[in-house]
């Protein structure tokens, strides 16, 4: 909102309005000037960001409100310092000046030395009784303000700025550019030359005197003083600066989240300005990767809530302003829900996810959602809606799938880490697609309420992160849910492992003596490009393992093998029409959206790729009463007893294979070939994925394309297979960022969360949209 201006000659008549009619006293004015400027600097400027403000005053009423700005200031935990050359004999600035003296509060007459060591300045010099040209004592502290690197909150005017036609054309100021202004009472001419945050601050004029002068009263939120107002500039409302947390050496590429709240605590960064940091980097690579369906509007305002309560002392939560990007097939109550289907481009959820509840008590900024293989169905990551998503490492080949665009998010620190879901590959392709780790948790342990569904018995949750240590603490909050009358498999879950904290289990010790079968049926031992990487870093991997003193045993059953299992056992086709359908018809799912999967692939507005026209097409007339279905079930309790069976004959720690015996496929490819993710899908035993290594280095990937390895464990051993996973990292490191963005990005101050425009125009033609 652009608000009306008021010049300097009608901002003196209203000041003198607002003393005779109005019936105030000049110092109340003034207090309630200062108390917005006080709040204006606490908003842009929170404690935890430095707490040393550096108020310039000069001879005037502007001088005035600076000092009463320090005193409100001093009383939220600042530590002012008063430069105040030209002090005024009168009643008023003396009484102001002993109640800051009271508090100890130091007066400097060196700007320049005091300048060094502040976090932030207040302008208070000149208001709107400026006139001509600076002259002494100020032309000194205005220069130092037009170069200084330290923001600067100017009082209703950048002083030596003309009220009326901003800065002067040379001399002192002319290339004076505060961060932030505060307008008092109402905007003045000189505006329209501002570019950075605005504040009006005057919620106490009548409505007279406001009608008098033709003055918009702004939006005053709550208890607020102050209102920020969008830009009157010249330029956009967004100022490019360089942000916080890059300025003070923060840098949030790989950044985990004990480094985050490292950070937080010791006054390094705001929560905003991470932020701000994450959003630069999806502003400068999202559209090249294109791993976003949507941001989170309300992601700067959560931050500055997170930054109040930092600075009163309650930042609590195992994910404190962690920003966290999850798939979009959770439900969000604040952000469409999508998987991925234009048919479902309105879908809105009025309830959140179970997790994504859990997520954000435990601190979680959800900061947006991140594209998929449409609806979760292959592993491709090609949506009608979000388009298709690009490897990070390889701008030619898929990111795996279908969490495709969570794991090329998380690869190039667009959040801490991801989330994503799993009905055969999903969590585990691209983990290992973009060298990162992810937990496919028992059959079970999360709640699945609020997910997009496909298949009630493979169907699990989990988070996808770059360090362990992330995926514990990520995995002790979303089993935080427990059990939960809205996935019964929840009720499975045993005593032993409700309300585990994963990061606890993370004790350490080592991988001598451990006994690791590697599953020599899920590779593909025919030489290729596409397969001998994988074969020659797990030669690697077996000699990094014998090393560190384990047992690396090869298991050669016939049990093991991939497509047999998946032609045999995979129970998707039977269940995920059942269960979209009753998704599909909650009362709690509002917005615009089909109410059946039929309905859905009768509108047009969706993708599937060719390999699975036959699958859905099959789903939609299959259900769970099919007598084969049954069959299938008593099947798949024969191969767990089978794999319990072989755990027991070689005492085995956990199972060992490549996620994938190929590499991850190229962009417009018909499917992706040789996943083994089969195996704890229709079984339900917990997965955890580690980078193994990266295929050698090419034009296109510069650093080599990521191959995953699969650690798969007994039922409800995550805490153990956890740990294990720590151990082989510690021994074996793999993870590298994506050359492509690599770079550090200059962060941008932002007044509202830019938006994201999925880019679909990319989609291969070998996908084509509304053909089934
Ligand atoms: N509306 C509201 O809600 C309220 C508004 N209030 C506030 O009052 C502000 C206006 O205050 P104001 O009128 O006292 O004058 P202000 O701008 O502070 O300073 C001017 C002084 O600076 C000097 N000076 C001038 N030119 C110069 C130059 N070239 N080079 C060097 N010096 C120069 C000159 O002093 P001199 O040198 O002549 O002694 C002059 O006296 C207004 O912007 C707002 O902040 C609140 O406090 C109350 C509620
Ligand atoms: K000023």
């Amino acid at each position: 909102m652009a608000l009306r201006t008021l010049n300097a000659k009608n901002a003196g008549a209203l000041d003198k309005d607002l003393m005779s009619i109005g019936a105030f006293s000049l110092d109340q004015l003034m207090e309630l000037a200062g108390l917005s400027v006080s709040q204006a600097v606490y908003r842009v400027h929170p404690p935890s960001n430095g707490r040393k403000i550096l108020v310039a005053c000069g001879p005037g009423n502007n001088g005035g409100d600076g000092l009463v700005a320090a005193r409100h200031l001093w009383h939220y935990g600042y530590q002012p310092t008063i430069f105040y050359p030209k002090q005024s004999k009168s009643d008023l600035y003396e009484r102001l000046a002993t109640q800051l003296k009271n508090l100890d509060v130091p007066f400097t007459e060196d700007f320049n030395g005091s300048l060094k060591t502040t976090d932030h300045v207040v302008d208070a010099i000149f208001g709107f009784s400026f006139s001509g040209e600076v002259r002494d004592p100020f032309k000194d502290p205005i220069i130092a303000m037009e170069t200084t690197k330290v923001p600067v909150l100017s009082v209703d005017a950048p002083s030596s700025w003309s009220i009326e036609d901003g800065p002067p054309a040379s001399g002192p100021g002319a290339k004076f550019h505060p961060a932030t202004l505060i307008s008092l009472t109402a905007p003045k001419p000189l505006v329209k030359h501002f570019t950075g945050t605005h504040f009006v601050g005057g919620r106490f004029i009548p409505q007279s005197v406001a009608e008098k002068y033709d003055l918009d009263i702004p939006d005053y939120q709550g208890v607020d003083q102050i209102a920020e107002i969008g830009g009157t500039g010249t330029e956009a409302k967004k100022e490019k600066v360089v942000g916080l947390a890059e300025r003070q050496g923060y840098d949030v590429r790989e950044s985990t989240i004990e480094a985050v709240h490292n950070a937080l605590y010791s006054d390094l960064t705001s929560c905003r300005s991470l932020v701000e940091s994450f959003i630069a980097r999806i502003e400068a690579y999202n559209p090249t990767i294109n791993a976003i369906i949507t941001l989170n509007p309300n992601a700067l305002s959560i931050a500055d809530e997170k930054d109040y309560a930092l600075a009163a002392g309650n930042a609590t939560g195992a994910l404190f302003c962690i920003p966290v990007l999850v798939k979009d097939n959770y439900d969000t109550s604040d952000m469409n829900t999508t998987g991925g289907c234009l048919d479902l481009a309105n879908s809105q959820p009025t309830v959140d996810a179970a997790v994504v509840t859990a997520l954000k008590n435990a601190g979680a900024i959800i900061l947006g959602k991140t594209n998929l293989h449409e609806l979760a169905l292959e592993g491709l990551t090609v949506s009608s809606l979000g388009g298709q998503t690009v490897n990070p490492y390889d701008h030619t080949r898929t990111p795996g799938g279908s969490s495709g665009g969570t794991g090329a998010a998380v690869a190039a620190s667009f959040a801490v880490f991801g989330t994503g879901t799993d009905t055969v590959n999903s969590l585990r392709s691209p983990a290992s697609a973009n060298s990162l780790f992810s937990v496919r948790p028992t059959r079970g342990l999360i709640s699945r309420a609020g997910i997009i569904p496909i298949s009630f018995t493979q169907d699990a949750i989990g988070p996808i992160a770059r360090i362990v240590d992330d995926l514990a603490v990520a995995l002790t909050v979303m089993a935080s849910v427990g059990y939960d009358p809205d996935d019964n498999a929840t009720a499975l879950i045993p005593f032993s492992s409700v309300g585990q904290d994963y990061s606890a289990a993370l004790y350490g010790g080592s991988l001598k003596g451990m006994r690791f079968g590697l599953v020599e049926g899920f590779f593909n031992r025919t030489a290729s490009n596409e397969t001998t990487p994988v074969n020659q870093v797990f030669n690697g991997v077996n000699a990094t393992l014998t090393n560190a003193g384990a047992t690396v045993v090869t298991i050669t059953s016939n049990i093991f093998n991939s497509t047999a299992i998946s032609n045999a056992f995979d129970t998707q086709r039977f269940e995920y029409r059942q269960e979209m359908d009753t998704y599909l018809s909650r009362a709690s799912l509002q917005g615009t959206h089909p109410s059946t999967l039929a309905e859905l692939y009768s509108s047009g507005k969706y993708l599937v790729i060719p390999s699975q026209y036959s699958y859905v097409d099959t789903s939609l007339v299959s259900s769970t009463d099919n007598i084969t279905y049954a069959g299938i079930k008593l099947g798949i309790q024969n191969l767990t007893v089978a794999l319990e069976n072989t755990f027991k004959a070689h005492s085995l720690d956990a199972l060992i294979y490549p996620e994938q015996a190929n590499l991850v496929v190229k962009i417009g490819s018909p499917s992706q070939s040789g996943r083994n993710g089969i195996l704890a899908a229709v079984t339900g035993f917990p997965v955890v994925t580690v980078p193994a290594g990266f295929s050698p280095s090419t034009a296109d990937a510069p650093v080599g394309i990521p191959i995953g390895m699969e650690i798969l464990g007994m039922p409800w051993t995550e805490a153990r297979l956890l740990n294990t996973a720590k151990l082989i990292a510690e021994v074996k490191r793999v993870r590298r960022m994506p050359k492509g963005t690599e770079a550090a990005v200059e962060s941008v101050r932002l007044g509202e969360v830019p938006k994201i425009v999925p880019d679909t125009r990319d989609i291969p033609r070998a996908y084509p949209v509304g053909i089934l």
